[in-house]
């Protein structure tokens, strides 16, 4: 069975749309782990968007106190800046298990291609060198069809991240055999060179179980946006229930 890693990042968004600190992402992360997750992911973005430095930091406590594993995502070019202290030095304080790198842009609003390895490979080589210096696996996200994906074991890695938003897309309209057929070649020629292969991206509940079904050997997924939504409509009813005895109880 993959391993569950979930993608708490829509956490901060909501906390940091008041300011505060509620709701508290390390609390949700637990809730997660008291569930049965197998991990916890988190894509810190140089505007500090959602998950900042120092969540990295307290979930990266919590996944030790846990014995699982914190998978943190980021763009290993994107420079230094006030809040922001680049992936590398992040990975340094944090010390998570996985660093899953992505090439996004600044003016990205979320993560919608992989590497070109014919591009990226020279320059990636001795980012990847730095990060399992600093003891982490280290995962490449992907585009399905990506040419030469064994180009990402030459150069160090040890995983790769299929990028599932295509999948997901085509499996919303109801033709999602060619997309599902590029994962799984893509994770097969991953394979064949040694690469683990992870997946991540808008999966969700009506799209993972034919994913899982299909792509061999499937290590982990990380799952944020579409988990993070469910939950709020399997909690929404309760939720609802308890401040009504709350109002019942106190009859003005
Ligand atoms: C790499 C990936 O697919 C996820 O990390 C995704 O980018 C989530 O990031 P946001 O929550 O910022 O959209
Ligand atoms: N790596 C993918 C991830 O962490 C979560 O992506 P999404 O489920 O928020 O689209």
């Amino acid at each position: 069975m993959a391993a569950l890693s979930v993608n708490v990042n829509k956490i901060a968004v909501l906390r940091n749309s008041r300011g505060g600190a509620e709701p508290d992402v390390v609390r949700a992360a637990r809730a997660c782990l008291d569930a049965g997750a197998q991990g916890i992911t988190v894509h810190p973005r140089p505007d500090a968007r959602h998950i900042r430095a120092d969540d990295v930091l307290a979930l990266a406590a919590l996944t030790r106190e846990y014995g699982v594993e914190l998978n943190l995502e980021g763009n290993p070019f994107a420079p230094p800046r006030a809040g922001y202290p680049g992936f590398a030095a992040l990975c340094a304080l944090a010390r998570p298990a996985q660093a899953t790198l992505v090439p996004d842009g600044d003016g990205q609003i979320t993560s919608d291609h992989g590497f070109d390895f014919g591009r990226d490979s020279d320059a990636l080589r001795p980012r990847i060198a730095e990060l399992k210096a600093l003891g982490c696996r280290v995962s490449l996200f992907v585009d399905a069809g990506v040419e030469g994906v064994g180009r990402a074991a030459e150069i160090g890695a040890d995983r790769i991240e299929l990028y599932t938003g295509p999948y997901a897309e085509a499996h919303a309209r109801g033709d999602a055999s060619a997309a599902l057929a590029a994962c799984v070649a893509t994770a097969r020629q991953a394979q064949a060179t040694g690469l683990g292969v992870n997946a991540g991206h808008d999966l969700s509940q009506q799209n993972l179980g034919d994913f899982a079904a299909a792509v061999p050997n499937l290590l982990e997924v990380s799952i944020g946006h579409a988990l993070i939504g469910e939950a709020l409509y399997d909690g929404l009813a309760g939720t609802v229930k308890t401040y009504l005895r709350i109002l019942s109880a106190r009859p003005g």
